[in-house]
């Protein structure tokens, strides 16, 4: 089995360079798909396990897609079939942001219904209901959505209940070819909205309002293929800051925007962290003692819910009652149990957590609930006395580019093993007649 196996009491030094943005790259490559010629050209793209599997998914169904040296070339001009299996989607929920640009460019899509995860229900009733809105006939049945629009969507005035990031990409999506207008309102704020929206209009999209809670789209009736850089990935920012702070190191996190972590660093300014926008990072210098605050998860721009794991380790480390509100997720608190293991006083009330620090933790075998969770027990593990091992790294591979190797050049004592390679080697000594 693979591990992360990390010894703590090293405090991180240097610099580190962020990749580009996972959450912002799956929903661009999704939208490559709108162009019905010329090829898009994407550059800082991360090499994650969910890249490749939007890659697959688009080859699937017959675009040509090249990855390499971080660069994506995506040709979609070919007819292309309009199906995404369950072998897909259940490796990646974000497979059903191909549900708009199907839609919107052939009039069909069909996308295995996602289902729950580790971190909740996860729905895509308001991705459908935006659908309807303009036109689409929605069939749900066998594990599948399917929609159909006979000629183009028409263009319509939507409102989200809850502002979901995937509903409002994947309706800028279909009414990016629309005819008319489309409002959409209470629509998702996240960084990775703006960057999609501004990748549509370097196609030829109309887009307006995108990082605001009303989007205004004026449908076009071709878009063709766009060059575009991915923005850097704020939450494995976030993630290295917490790093620093935790080992009170002293870290310059390069390759993203400070406004785009503004929430995480109020949060960890105020248990005394420093933090400095530098022209080329953000520097982090932990301190001495962590004083305990309270967080609440929300929609953007509040506190990313892809980082109340990783603060919880921070938190575990803080002198005083701490309490993680967990507002966007229902069930995302999956890796309590495991920083149970590692010593931490925590109880879980309805959707909150309350701790009371500083822990003394220590060093344990655990395993990465989700992704995030898995950076976090690794967070956790970088103050521990003794050795920590995360399994599970499927997880962590999915939303991480090389973790280990990163954290190991700021001075952390870390490395990714494969045990059955240990197995197999020592089986193999073990037989060897001398
Ligand atoms: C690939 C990607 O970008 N993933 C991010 C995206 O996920 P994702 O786009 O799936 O998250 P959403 O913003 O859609 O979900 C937020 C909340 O809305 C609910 N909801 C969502 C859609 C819907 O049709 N109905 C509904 O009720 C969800 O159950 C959840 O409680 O945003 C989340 C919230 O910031 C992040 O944690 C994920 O990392
Ligand atoms: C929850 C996350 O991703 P996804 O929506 O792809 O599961 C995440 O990035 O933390």
């Amino acid at each position: 089995m693979e591990k992360i196996i990390v010894r703590g009491g090293r405090q991180l030094k240097g610099s580190v360079k962020v990749e580009g943005a996972k959450n912002a790259v799956l929903p661009v490559i999704a939208a490559s798909i709108v162009a019905s010629r010329g090829k898009s050209v994407i550059h800082n793209v991360p090499a994650l396990a969910d890249v490749y599997t939007i890659n697959e998914v688009l080859r699937s169904m017959n675009a040509e897609v090249n990855f390499s040296d971080g660069t994506i070339t995506v040709d979609a001009a070919k007819p292309m079939t309009t199906e995404a299996p369950f072998e897909y989607v259940r490796k990646m929920r974000a497979s059903v942001l191909v549900l708009g640009p199907l839609l919107a460019r052939f009039g069909h899509a069909k996308v295995a219904l996602p289902g729950g995860c580790a971190i909740g229900s996860r729905p895509i009733d308001q991705h459908l209901k935006g659908f309807e809105a303009m036109g689409a006939k929605v069939q749900v049945g066998n594990g599948y959505v399917e929609l159909r629009t006979k000629g183009r969507l028409q263009g319509a005035k939507i409102y989200l209940d809850v502002p979901s990031v995937g509903a409002t990409e994947n309706i800028i999506m279909a009414a990016a070819l629309a005819e008319g207008t489309t409002i959409l309102e209470n629509c998702a704020k996240e960084p990775e909205i703006v960057d999609l929206a501004n990748y549509l209009n370097k196609m030829g999209a109309k887009i307006v309002g995108a990082g605001t809670e009303t989007i205004r789209i004026e449908g076009v009736e071709e878009l063709v293929g766009a060059e575009h850089t991915m923005i850097g990935d704020r939450i494995e920012a976030g993630t290295f800051m917490v790093a620093a702070a935790i080992t009170k190191g002293d870290v310059l996190i390069e390759g993203v925007e400070m406004e785009h972590v503004s929430a995480l660093a109020a949060k960890m300014e105020e248990m005394g962290v420093s933090i400095k926008e530098k022209a080329n990072g953000i520097h982090v210098i932990g301190p001495e003692k962590l004083t305990a605050t309270d967080v609440k998860t929300l929609p953007h721009p509040g506190f990313p819910t892809d980082m109340q794991s990783q603060m919880m380790a921070l938190m575990l480390c803080a002198e005083g009652t701490s309490i993680i509100t967990e507002t966007v997720f229902e069930n995302r608190f999956m890796h309590v149990e495991e920083f149970r293991r590692m010593n931490a006083n925590i109880k879980i009330e309805g959707r909150s957590v309350i701790m009371e620090g500083p822990t003394n933790l220590q060093g344990a075998e655990v395993a990465a609930t989700d992704l995030r969770a898995g950076a976090a027990l690794i967070l956790a593990g970088l103050i521990s006395d003794g050795y920590t091992r995360v399994t599970e790294l499927k997880h962590l591979d999915r939303g991480y580019v090389n973790f280990h190797g990163k954290l190991a050049m700021l001075g952390a004592e870390i490395e990714r093993v494969n045990d059955e390679v240990f197995e197999e080697a020592a089986a193999a000594v073990e037989e060897t007649t001398y």
